[in-house]
C-alpha cells in the first residue's frame, strides 16, 4: 500500500512555490476583507499639529501672581485660535481642536473657575497635560500597514486616516468548483431516491469567499471522464487558478478524477494523505494552475477545504496568516488513543467559567452534513496521540 503523506508535510508541499495574484486597485469603501498587495506609507501626520484631548482652557507655562488668566479667544476642532498665546492668557479649547502657539497645557472645564472673561484653577495642570502631541498616530512617510494584511475595519479606518482614497489589493483567487458523480442534482430540484443533491459547491463556496477568494461554480459533471476533461478545461479556460474537483479521488471504478487531471497534463504533487476525514485528497499542478481534488464525502470535502484549499487561497493572497490558527480547549469526553493518520473530530466548542470547553459532536461519520452543521470547531489528534482523559487540554481549530 501506498505510504500516507503526514498533513504538514502536504501542507508544506502545497503552500511552496505558491505565486501571488496580481495587484488590482480598488476604491477604500470596497477594499473591506481583502488583502494588501503593497505596504502602505502614511500621506501625511496625524495628527498633524498638537491638539487637544479634552474640553478646557488651553495655558501657557507662566502663571499670572494672582492665578487669573485672561481668556483671549477660543479654539475648536477645525478652528485654530489665530495667534501665539501671551503670558496670562487663556484660550477656550475643545477636544481635537489645535493647541494654539505659546500654550503647554490644557486644564479641564471641570476644574475652572470662571468670571466673565477670566479664569482660575485650584490646582495647576503640569506641562504638556491633555495635549495629544503632533504625529502620535503616524508620522507622514511611515509604513502604516503592510502588504499580507487583511483589511479589518481597523486597518480601513488607518488607511483612510493616511489619507488613501484607493487601496492596491491582491485579486481574489478565482476558485473552479467541479462537483463530480452521476448521482448529482443541483439543491431545489425533484430529487429521485438513487440520487443526491449535490451540498458541497455551497459550502466550498462559502469557505473559498471567507478565504478571500472567488468561487466560481462549474456545475456537476457525469462519472465519465471526457466529461470531466472538458468541465476541467473550461475552467481553465475560464482562468481558474485553482480547479477542484469534489468527489471520484478514490480508487473505485467510477473515480476519474486524477485520471481527468493527469490526461490534462497534470504533473501530480501528492495524493492519500495520513489524515481522518478526507484521506484520498490529491494535489498538482496544470502549468500554474492548482488541480486539487478533494475526497466525495461532504465532512471529507469541507475539512480538506479548510485545511489545504482555503490556505492555498490566503497564501496566493499574500496573507500573513495562512494555515488555521490552532488553540487549546479542556475536552469534556475521553478520546481514544490516535493511530498514524491526524484526526480531526468535528466538535462543539464553548465557554465555560471563562475557558474554552470542547465536546465532540455524537458521530464522526465523513458523510454527515448534521454533524458537520452542529460544530463549530475541530479537536485535532495528532499522530499517535495517546489517549486523553475528561479535563485534558486538546487542540483546537475554530471553524
Ligand atoms: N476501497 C476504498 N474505498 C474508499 C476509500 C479507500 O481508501 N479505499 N476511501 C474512502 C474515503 S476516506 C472517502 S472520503 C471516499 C471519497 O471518495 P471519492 O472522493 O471518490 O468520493 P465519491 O465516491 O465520489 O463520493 C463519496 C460520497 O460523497 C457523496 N458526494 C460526492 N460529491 C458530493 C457533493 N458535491 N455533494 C454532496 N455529496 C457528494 C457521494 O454521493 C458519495 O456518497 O471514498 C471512500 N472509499
Ligand atoms: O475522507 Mo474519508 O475522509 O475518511 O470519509
Amino acid at each position: 500500500m501506498m505510504a500516507l503523506m503526514p498533513v504538514d508535510e502536504a501542507q508544506a508541499a502545497l503552500l511552496a512555490g505558491v505565486t501571488a495574484t496580481e495587484t488590482e486597485w480598488v476604491e477604500l469603501a470596497e477594499a473591506g476583507g481583502r488583502t494588501l498587495a503593497a505596504d502602505l506609507a502614511a500621506l501625511r501626520t496625524q495628527p498633524p499639529v498638537d491638539v487637544s484631548t479634552m474640553d478646557g482652557y488651553a495655558l501657557g507655562k507662566d502663571v499670572a501672581s494672582d492665578g487669573w488668566y485672561s481668556v483671549v479667544g477660543e479654539a475648536a476642532a477645525g478652528h485654530a485660535f489665530g495667534r501665539s498665546l501671551a503670558s496670562g492668557e487663556a484660550v477656550r479649547i475643545f477636544t481635537g481642536a489645535p493647541v494654539p502657539e505659546g500654550a503647554d497645557r490644557v486644564a479641564l472645564q471641570e476644574d475652572a473657575e470662571r468670571e466673565d472673561d477670566r479664569v482660575r484653577f485650584a490646582t495647576r495642570a503640569p506641562s504638556g497635560a491633555y495635549i495629544r502631541k503632533r504625529g502620535a498616530d503616524f508620522i507622514e512617510g511611515e509604513t502604516g500597514l503592510f502588504a499580507g494584511t487583511r483589511l479589518g475595519f481597523g486597518a480601513l479606518g488607518l488607511a483612510a486616516a493616511m489619507n488613501h482614497a484607493r487601496l492596491p489589493v491582491r485579486r481574489r483567487p478565482r476558485v473552479a468548483l467541479i462537483a463530480s458523480g452521476d448521482e448529482l442534482v443541483k439543491p431545489g430540484t425533484n430529487a429521485l431516491s438513487h440520487q443526491i443533491v449535490a451540498s458541497s459547491t455551497v459550502a466550498l463556496a462559502r469557505l473559498v469567499d471567507d478565504a478571500g477568494g472567488e468561487a466560481i461554480d462549474m456545475g456537476i459533471a457525469p462519472d465519465d471522464l471526457s466529461a470531466l476533461r472538458d468541465r476541467i478545461r473550461s475552467a481553465m479556460t475560464g482562468g481558474a487558478n485553482v480547479v477542484v474537483v469534489m468527489g471520484g479521488v478514490s480508487v473505485g471504478d467510477h473515480d476519474h478524477t486524477r485520471p481527468a487531471f493527469a490526461a490534462e497534463g497534470m504533473e501530480p504533487g501528492f495524493w492519500k494523505i495520513a489524515m481522518r476525514p478526507g484521506k484520498p485528497l490529491m494535489h498538482g499542478r496544470l502549468g500554474r494552475v492548482h488541480a486539487l481534488g478533494l475526497p466525495g464525502n461532504p465532512v471529507s470535502t469541507l475539512v480538506t477545504g479548510l485545511l489545504f484549499l482555503a490556505p492555498l487561497v490566503r497564501a496566493m493572497l499574500g496573507r500573513d496568516d495562512v494555515l488555521p490558527v490552532a488553540e487549546t480547549a479542556i475536552v469534556t469526553a475521553p478520546l481514544r488513543a490516535n493511530d498514524m493518520r491526524r484526526d480531526f473530530l468535528r466538535a462543539r466548542l464553548s465557554v465555560e467559567a471563562g475557558r474554552l470547553i470542547v465536546t465532540p459532536v455524537a458521530n464522526q461519520d465523513s458523510a454527515l452534513l448534521s454533524m458537520i452543521a452542529a460544530a463549530n470547531a475541530l479537536i485535532v489528534r495528532r499522530e499517535f496521540a495517546p489517549a486523553a482523559e475528561i479535563g485534558e487540554a486538546v487542540d483546537i481549530i475554530r471553524i
